[in-house]
């Protein structure tokens, strides 16, 4: 395979791959590196850490330092905490340039950042929204001559999720020039091919990864059927096991909501378990600090929301567990991605209640892969079930005592507000969208149903399938 400096990469930059580690470029440095060295637009769609951050932070250096100056280069990402580790790598690998960078989230002092900008770093790491408020607000600086546009997980960026940067996103767009190269990186990138194809334009290269499989070859992915009432228990005793089995371990919850992560935590604390959570609601501090305490072992679990699924790179995690079904096969490929990472092994768990067969099928189809059962004494859970269930209560009342609900409403008004908008006017709109969206679920969910039974009928025979019913724990209504 060729080495890096075959790829017409500077001496400076090879040695400081080989400083690092890096000894041979992965594929996707392999085939997009050449291409944006040659100016060309790159859209690199590649498995889940695969070194897609290096493929374009070093033809980027190695640009920058043929013509220095600030503002080089402008990075965007969906999360805080990606910018940051981001950063890092411009920082680690820009080292014998004196790289100056700039990193603009949320949750962090303005002031302070404007300042930062008006001093003209050669690179700007940030996420949409805080970026296009300084844009808004500001005449300190510009990004009217930036070289490159960087879009870590570009899908996201793109899609109209829980945070949609569209309107953010317009407003950057609108002050960077036409004359740019644009790179864009995800490892779903082709699920929004199509919006992707409108930004880079100029002799855009795609690059994708091809394989079989869209998850990681070293990921053992497992699945367990577990009655809802009874999940939480199985959490417990699978946590327990791990901890029990392994000297040198760590671990990634999944959670669907901010409350559910907060409960989560606190109730594996009240077991001992050294859990920390990152979510939302946390403030920008908290949740720097709980990612930090978990990087370095201080905590072994980190319990998150879906803010923690893409790009996150902390070698050390060995196992993720879904404590709910992702709705969408590319969360499911995020989220399982923190783990198995640069050709490390790792494992997935992902607990499937009775209400979530249909979406194990549609993730096993798009990720081309069947998940396998994960065999657990289920005596031992039952053990514990009245004391988990018991613990859960606690906390639940712990956290509605602290208001947790009151002050997650009080957060969304403060940000409709700030976006110009009325918060009762929305809270009505939002009520009847939601009653749609339910509405078009209920029909969603029937018609998967009944795919999936005729899918059930022509595979019968073919193999294991995950049973329609899920297996009642012993002693279980
Ligand atoms: N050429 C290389 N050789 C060995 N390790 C590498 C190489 N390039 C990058 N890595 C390491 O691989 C890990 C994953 O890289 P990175 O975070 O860029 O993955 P990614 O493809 O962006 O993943 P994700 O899709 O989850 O964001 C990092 O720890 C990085 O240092």
């Amino acid at each position: 395979m060729a080495a890096f400096a075959e790829l017409g990469l500077s001496s400076w930059l090879v040695e400081q791959c080989r400083q690092l580690g890096l000894k041979q470029p992965t594929p996707v440095q392999l085939g997009c590196i050449p291409a944006i060295l040659e100016g060309r637009d790159c859209l690199g769609c590649a498995k889940t850490g695969s070194g897609k951050t290096a493929a374009f932070v070093l033809p980027i250096l190695q640009k920058l330092s043929e013509d220095p100056y600030g503002i080089f280069c402008l990075v965007l990402t969906p999360t805080r905490e990606l910018a940051y580790q981001i950063a890092e790598q411009f920082r680690v690998l820009g080292k014998p340039l004196g790289l100056k960078d700039c990193i603009i989230v949320g949750g962090m002092d303005m002031v302070a950042q404007a300042l930062e900008l008006s001093r003209k770093p050669h690179v700007v790491i940030a996420t949409p929204g805080r970026l296009a408020d300084h844009l808004r607000s500001s005449n300190t600086f510009h990004i009217k001559k930036i070289r490159f546009l960087v879009m870590d997980e570009a899908d996201r960026l793109l899609e109209q999720g829980c945070t949609d940067f569209t309107a953010d996103l317009e407003t950057i767009l609108a002050a960077v020039p036409a004359h740019r190269q644009t790179l864009l990186f995800s490892a779903t990138l082709t699920d929004t091919l199509r919006e992707l194809q409108g930004l880079a334009t100029n002799q855009p290269f795609f690059w994708e990864a091809q394989a079989p499989v869209r998850t990681v070859e070293q990921l053992d992915q497992r699945y367990l059927l577990v009655p809802e009432k009874v999940k939480d228990a199985y959490l417990v005793h699978l946590v327990q096991s791990f901890q029990d089995e392994h000297e040198d371990w760590s671990i990634i919850i999944f959670t669907n909501t901010c409350k559910t992560c907060q409960i989560l935590c606190m109730m594996l604390r009240k077991f001992s378990f050294p859990a920390v959570a990152l979510h939302s609601m946390m403030k920008q501090k908290e949740r720097f600090a709980a990612l930090a305490k978990f990087k370095s072992s201080i905590y072994r679990i980190l319990i998150a929301t879906d803010v923690a699924s893409r790009g996150l790179d902390i070698p050390t995690v060995q196992v993720v567990i879904n404590h709910n079904t992702p709705g969408l096969p590319k969360i499911y490929i995020h989220r399982v991605g923190r783990t198995a990472r640069a050709g490390r092994q790792g494992q997935a768990i992902t607990l499937v209640t009775q209400y979530d067969i249909h979406l194990v099928h549609t993730i096993e189809e798009q990720i081309k892969k069947q998940l396998e059962e994960l065999p657990v004494e289920e005596a031992a859970v039952l053990q514990i079930l009245t004391q988990v269930n018991v613990v859960r209560r606690e906390c639940e009342i712990r956290l509605e005592a602290a208001r947790f609900d009151e002050k997650k409403e009080t957060n969304k008004r403060k940000q409709l507000i700030l976006e110009g908008k009325d918060p009762d006017l929305e809270a009505k709109r939002r009520a009847e969208l939601a009653k749609i969206k339910q509405r078009n679920r209920r029909f969603k969910e029937k018609v998967g149903q009944a795919l999936q039974r005729r899918q059930e009928a022509d595979r019968a025979g073919r193999g294991r399938e995950l049973p329609r019913t899920p297996k009642p724990a012993q002693g279980q209504a």
